[in-house]
């Protein structure tokens, strides 16, 4: 478990991010929302060590300060909204996923080669893997970083935006893998600006605003208090039970 205690972070004399008490649980898919600037990606990169904050961090009960960032390479990792893009082949770079698990010549193991081209089969990009990232089209690059994540086997997967630039079909897979990871055991913290898919497959939703928690809980917790939602987003969400809709909750006035 992620448990975070009186998180403070601050840009100057800006306090963006002021958080009491959230856990992030092992086995569950936990999504992000809130406005442009309500501190979602502060809040990540918090859990990665990439930004300075007060109060604590733990993880699985050791404080992420102490974690040695191998080890923390091993339980966490994150995505981010917008990768610069190396000059490095797919392979190469889905590889680099199981770097925290290497020695310093990063010679990969038979294994290690194997949970490489299933990360690859998984985003569908065996057949780019030796195509440079640069030449690719956004989605099939952004698909080559989720391979790469997959790869690395981190308990905790922190993405940011992951749909970003994939298509529908893309985008409706890439949920079944997170939702087949989150069943395997894995912790899965999203940023979706997408309600109904947000709805759809998250155990628990925070939704932020002005770097505070306005309200946490499950979506049918959403859905039977919905002030904050509408405060927020000015509309509300509404639970179809019909199974030929792709995402059971919509979005209404
Ligand atoms: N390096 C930085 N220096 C100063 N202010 C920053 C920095 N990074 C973020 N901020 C500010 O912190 C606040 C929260 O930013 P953050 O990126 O966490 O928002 P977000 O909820 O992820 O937004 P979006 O949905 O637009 O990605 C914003 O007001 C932003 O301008």
């Amino acid at each position: 478990m992620i448990e975070m205690h009186d998180l403070v972070v601050e840009y100057g004399h800006r306090r963006v991010l002021c958080i009491n008490n959230v856990k992030l649980k092992k086995g569950e898919i936990v999504t992000i929302i809130g406005q442009n600037g309500a501190g979602k990606s502060t809040l990540q990169k918090c859990l990665t060590g990439l930004t300075e904050y007060k109060g604590a961090i733990l993880v699985d009960g050791k404080s992420l300060k102490e974690l040695p960032s191998r080890l923390r390479a091993q339980k966490i990792v994150y995505l981010p909204q917008a990768q610069s893009s190396p000059v490095m082949q797919v392979a190469t770079l889905v590889s680099h996923g199981r770097f925290p698990y290497l020695g310093y010549s990063h010679t990969l193991r038979e294994e290690d080669r194997r949970i490489v081209e299933e990360a690859m089969k998984a985003t569908h990009v065996d057949l780019l893997k030796d195509r440079f990232l640069d030449e690719l089209s956004l989605g099939e690059r952004q698909r080559a970083f989720l391979a790469m994540v997959i790869a690395t086997e981190s308990d905790y997967l922190l993405l940011d935006e992951p749909a970003t630039y994939l298509d529908l079909m893309s985008q409706h897979e890439l949920m079944q893998i997170l939702l087949s990871l989150k069943r395997q055991g894995k912790g899965i913290v999203l940023i979706n600006h997408d309600l109904p898919v947000s709805f759809s497959m998250s155990d628990q939703l925070i939704l932020l605003d002005h770097g505070e928690v306005l309200q946490s809980g499950t979506p049918e917790d959403f859905l039977a208090h919905q002030d904050h939602l509408r405060e927020v987003f000015h509309v509300g969400m509404k639970k179809i039970e019909d199974p030929h809709l792709l995402y059971q909750y919509v979005i209404i006035q």
